[in-house]
């Protein structure tokens, strides 16, 4: 079955909620955890424990397990497999991009059957050309995987690249045009995803081909919430999967305290989308 296929029917269970796992060093703090590789492992496991058997998607953010070296990066195969074995769809948010033959290096490590950190989607940068991510996008087609290419980020940064105009369109847009080319044969929901900011406001972008997931992170900590989603993403909120990280973790370190949280944002964000 198909990446897109997988997560729409994970999302018709459970909701449109994108669980964070991010563990910041303040928020290793913030739980009474050091901030070491055994602090990093007891937070991930607590979210995994806490998030995974309730929500259609968890992203893991690899920069906070690299960061630990390869005992960070040991504890991130576990959230991996063991975010799945309590049924959630895990994309793995590495942002990689390259040229094409270091690409299908990247696509081996995460997109590979039995690789140890293969993860159900990942996040990927076209800024090194659209085409350059065909190795990745290839293995994961082959391998019922996926991936959500950055096209219009949240961070105010974003803008200065992305919606500079190429060709009589922005950036951003032949993002969404190619993405939307590679899911046009898919026979039903594809499984390549955008990453579009629930924080970018009025975007212009034209998203009516794509057919594919848009993940929105921005919610919470980056100040969007249910209002910015629907004038952000208006017909095209059946498709969103509204991203959350540090607005849901801080409820912990208590399981339950923390599962409540997400499922109390997982609810008002079914409501808006
Ligand atoms: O455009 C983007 C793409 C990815 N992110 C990532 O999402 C989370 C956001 O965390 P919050 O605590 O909910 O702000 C983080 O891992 C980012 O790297 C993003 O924010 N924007």
């Amino acid at each position: 079955m198909s990446f897109g296929s997988r997560l729409a029917a994970a999302v018709a269970a459970r909701g449109p909620l994108c669980a964070g796992i991010d563990p910041h060093p303040g928020l290793l703090d913030a739980w009474g955890l050091p901030r070491d590789a055994s602090g990093l492992e007891r937070f991930a496991l607590t979210c995994v424990e806490a998030l995974a058997g309730r929500v259609a998607l968890v992203k893991p953010q690899s920069a906070f397990f690299e960061a630990h070296g390869s005992r960070g990066v040991a504890v991130l195969e576990r959230v991996v497999a063991e975010s799945r074995a309590a049924g959630a769809l895990v994309l793995l948010d590495v942002k990689r991009g390259d040229i094409g033959s270091t690409m299908a290096a990247y696509a081996e490590a995460y997109l590979a059957d039995g690789a140890p950190l293969a993860a159900d989607a990942v996040t990927l940068s076209p800024y090194l050309g659209f085409g350059s991510l065909d190795p990745a996008l290839d293995l994961a087609e082959r391998t019922g995987r996926g991936a959500f290419v950055l096209a219009l980020t949240s961070n105010p940064e974003g803008a200065s690249v992305q919606r500079a105009a190429a060709g009589g369109r922005s950036v951003a847009q032949a993002v969404v045009d190619a993405a939307a080319a590679r899911n046009a044969t898919a026979g039903g929901p594809g499984s390549v995803g955008l990453v579009i900011g629930a924080t970018v406001g009025e975007h212009g972008l034209d998203l009516s081909a794509l057919n594919g997931p848009i993940l929105a992170p921005g919610i919470g900590a980056q100040g969007a919430g249910p209002a910015q989603l629907r004038a952000v993403f208006g017909a095209n909120l059946p498709h969103v999967l509204p991203a959350s990280s540090r607005d849901v973790l801080r409820h912990g370190p208590d399981v339950a305290a923390l599962a409540a949280a997400a499922e109390r944002v997982n609810a008002e964000l079914s409501a808006a989308v």
